[in-house]
C-alpha cells in the first residue's frame, strides 16, 4: 500500500462524536499519530495512505487527494471506483455526500461532478462527450435501479418521505460477459448533459434509497448503492465542426461515418447481451445442478449409515465408495457433514430457483429477438467482435467505391488519417492501450493485417457463409456468472470509461483509410445484405 503504484490507495474518514453519542457521554477511541498517516486504537497501530478528521489532514482535502486524480485519469482513459466502507453510522454517506443535507456540495460524488463538467468545458471544442449515469443500490439481496423512471412515477412516498420501491418490479441482473465485463441488466442509463442534471439524477435516487434505522443510525440507508458515471469522447475532426456546416462533404461523410460506426456498437453491444446471456445462465444453471445433485446423494448416504448406525447394523460395503467414506466418519463428524450438506443444499435450493427463473426470462427475451436472423446465431462476445470487424471492413470498402468512383481520394480525408494518426501522441485524447483488447477476425484475418483488405484471394464473405463452427472456434470465451458476494455496508461510485470503443472504432476508420491510400481500386461488389444493415 505504501508504493505509489498501487492503484488501491486507503484512506480513513474519522467523524466526530454526534449529537446521540455526546448525549450517552461517549468518549472518542481512535486517536490520530501526529505527523504520520497512522491511527491508534487501545495499543493497537493502523497505518492508511491517509487519514482526514480529527487531528489528522483537514476533510477538506480529501477531495483534492483522493478523488481529483481519479477524474483526471478517467480523461486519460482509465477507470476508477470510490468506494466508502465502514460499519451503520461511521458516515459513508455524509462523506460521498449523497445524502439530501449539508454535504451535498462537500462530499465526494459532487465534487467529482463539479469537476468532470469543469473539466468538460475546456475541452468542449476537441471533444464531444457523451456521459451517462446509473444509480442503483444492492438492498435484501436484490439490485434496485433507483432511476427507474415507472418505478419513480408509481412509486408511494411513505411517512418518512421515502419513496418505496413498486412491489412486483424484476430486480436487475448483475452478469459478467465472456469478456469479463460487468453489466447490469436492464438498469437505466439517463443521458446528462449537464451539472445540473447530473445533480438532479443522484438526489432523485438518493431519495429514492431504502432507509431504515439502526442502533448506530437513525436515518441508515439499509442498502449498498453504486453511483455509475459513464463517459464516452468522440474526438472532433477539427474545430471547424460538420456539425456547424462548415466543413466539405466528404469530411462531414467521415464524421457521420463515425458515429455511425458508435451507434452501431451500441446497438451491437445491447443484442449481444441478450444473446451470451441465455448461453451462460443455461451453462451455469446445468452446472449447478450437477453439485446440487452430487450434494443430495451424499447426504441421502449420510443419512442411510446414520440409520444403520442407529440399528447398530454396519452399513452395505461395496455398494458405492460413498457408503465406505461415510461409514468412515466418526458420529460426531457425520453430523457435522449431514448438517453442513442440508445447509448447501438449502442454499443451492434457493439459487437454483433463481437462476431457473433467469433462465426461463433469458429464454424469453431470446424468443422475442428470434426473428433477428443472423444476430442469434452469435453465442459469444468474441463472435460479435468478429462479426462487427467484418461489418465495419464492409463499411470500409464502401466507402473505398465510393472514392473510386470520384477519383482519388479527397484532400480532406488524407487529413483526416492524417489527424486520426495524430491523435495516438495525444496524451489527452489517447486512452490506456492497455485496456485493449484485440480479436482475430473470422473474414478478414486480424482487422490491423488489412493487408487482406486489398486481397482479392481473401474475399470477405457475408456472415450466412460463415462456418458456425469456425466462428465458435474463434471466439471461444466462455463466461460466468458474477455472484454477488454479502459483505459490510459499502458505498461505491464508479467511473467507466468508454473511450476505448470509439477509439477502435477510428483506429479501425484510420486503419482503412491508410489503406485506401496506398491500395489499388478494387472492383468487387459488396454483400448487399451487409451494407444494409449498416446503413
Ligand atoms: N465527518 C462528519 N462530520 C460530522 N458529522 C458526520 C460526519 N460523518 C458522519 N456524520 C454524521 O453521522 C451520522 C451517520 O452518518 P452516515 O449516515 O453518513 O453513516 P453511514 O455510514 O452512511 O450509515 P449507514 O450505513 O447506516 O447508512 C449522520 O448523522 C451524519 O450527519
Amino acid at each position: 500500500m505504501e508504493s505509489d503504484d498501487c492503484s488501491v490507495k486507503v484512506a480513513v474518514h474519522i467523524r466526530p462524536l454526534i449529537g446521540d453519542e455526546r448525549l450517552q457521554g461517549c468518549k472518542d477511541c481512535v486517536t490520530v499519530v501526529s505527523g504520520k498517516p497512522q491511527v491508534q486504537i487501545g495499543s493497537h497501530s493502523f497505518t492508511f495512505d491517509h487519514v482526514y478528521g480529527s487531528t489528522g489532514t483537514p476533510s477538506t482535502e480529501m477531495y483534492q487527494e483522493c478523488a481529483a486524480p481519479l477524474v483526471d485519469g478517467l480523461f486519460q482513459g482509465y477507470n476508477a471506483t470510490v468506494l466508502a466502507y465502514g460499519q451503520t453510522g461511521s458516515g459513508k454517506t455524509y462523506t460521498m455526500g449523497t445524502g439530501c443535507g449539508d454535504t451535498s456540495q462537500t462530499g465526494i460524488v459532487p465534487q467529482v461532478m463539479n469537476a468532470l463538467f469543469t473539466k468538460i468545458e475546456t475541452l468542449k471544442d476537441q471533444i464531444e462527450f457523451q456521459i451517462h449515469v446509473s444509480f442503483i443500490e444492492i438492498h435484501k439481496e436484490e439490485v434496485q435501479d433507483l432511476l427507474d423512471p415507472s418505478t419513480i412515477n408509481k412509486s408511494d412516498t411513505t411517512s418518512n418521505g421515502k419513496v418505496a420501491h413498486v412491489p412486483g418490479k424484476p430486480p436487475i441482473q448483475i452478469r459478467e460477459s465472456s469478456n469479463g465485463v460487468i453489466t447490469l441488466a436492464g438498469s437505466t442509463e439517463v443521458s446528462v448533459s449537464t451539472l445540473k442534471e447530473m445533480a438532479a439524477c443522484l438526489d432523485q435516487g438518493s431519495v429514492s434509497r431504502a432507509t431504515g434505522s439502526t442502533n448506530m443510525n437513525n436515518q441508515s440507508s439499509r442498502s449498498h448503492a453504486i453511483f455509475t458515471i459513464t463517459v464516452e469522447q468522440m474526438r472532433k475532426i477539427n474545430t471547424d465542426s460538420p456539425e456547424n456546416g462548415t466543413c466539405n462533404g466528404s469530411l462531414k461523410e467521415e464524421y457521420l461515418c463515425a458515429k455511425l460506426h458508435l451507434a452501431l456498437q451500441r446497438w451491437l453491444d445491447h443484442e449481444l447481451e441478450v444473446m451470451v446471456n441465455v448461453h451462460e445462465v443455461r451453462h451455469e444453471y446445468e452446472k449447478q445442478s450437477h453439485v446440487r445433485a452430487a450434494l443430495a446423494e451424499e447426504l441421502s448416504v449420510l443419512r442411510q449409515v446414520d440409520e444403520f448406525a442407529a440399528k447398530g447394523l454396519s452399513p452395505p460395503r461395496g455398494k458405492n465408495g460413498g457408503f465406505a467414506r461415510a461409514s468412515s466418519l466418526s458420529p460426531n463428524a457425520r453430523m457435522a457433514r449431514i448438517s453442513s450438506l442440508e445447509n448447501m443444499l438449502g442454499i443451492s435450493s434457493n439459487s437454483l430457483v433463481a437462476m431457473a427463473s433467469q433462465l426461463s426470462e433469458a429464454e424469453e427475451r431470446e424468443r422475442a429477438f428470434t426473428s433477428r436472423g443472423r444476430w442469434n446465431q452469435l453465442r459469444s462476445m468474441g463472435e460479435a467482435k468478429n462479426l462487427l470487424q467484418y461489418m465495419f471492413n464492409s463499411l470500409a470498402e464502401t466507402r473505398c467505391q465510393v472514392w473510386e468512383k470520384d477519383g482519388t481520394p479527397p484532400s480532406a480525408v488524407k487529413h483526416l488519417a492524417e489527424d486520426m494518426n495524430n491523435t495516438h501522441s495525444s496524451p489527452m485524447t489517447v486512452p490506456a492501450q492497455k485496456q485493449l483488447k484485440f480479436t482475430p477476425g473470422i473474414a478478414n484475418g486480424k482487422v490491423r493485417d488489412s493487408a487482406a483488405f486489398i486481397n482479392a484471394n481473401k474475399k470477405m464473405v457475408p456472415m450466412g457463409q460463415v462456418s458456425m463452427r469456425k466462428l465458435s472456434a474463434v471466439g471461444q470465451q466462455s463466461g460466468k456468472l458474477w455472484r454477488w458476494k454479502r459483505s459490510h455496508h459499502q458505498w461505491i461510485v464508479q467511473f467507466k470509461w468508454k473511450w476505448q470503443k470509439p477509439w477502435r472504432l477510428s483506429e479501425w476508420i484510420r486503419h482503412s483509410d491508410e489503406t485506401l491510400l496506398k491500395a489499388k481500386p478494387r472492383h468487387k461488389a459488396l454483400p448487399n445484405k451487409i451494407t444494409n444493415k449498416i446503413m
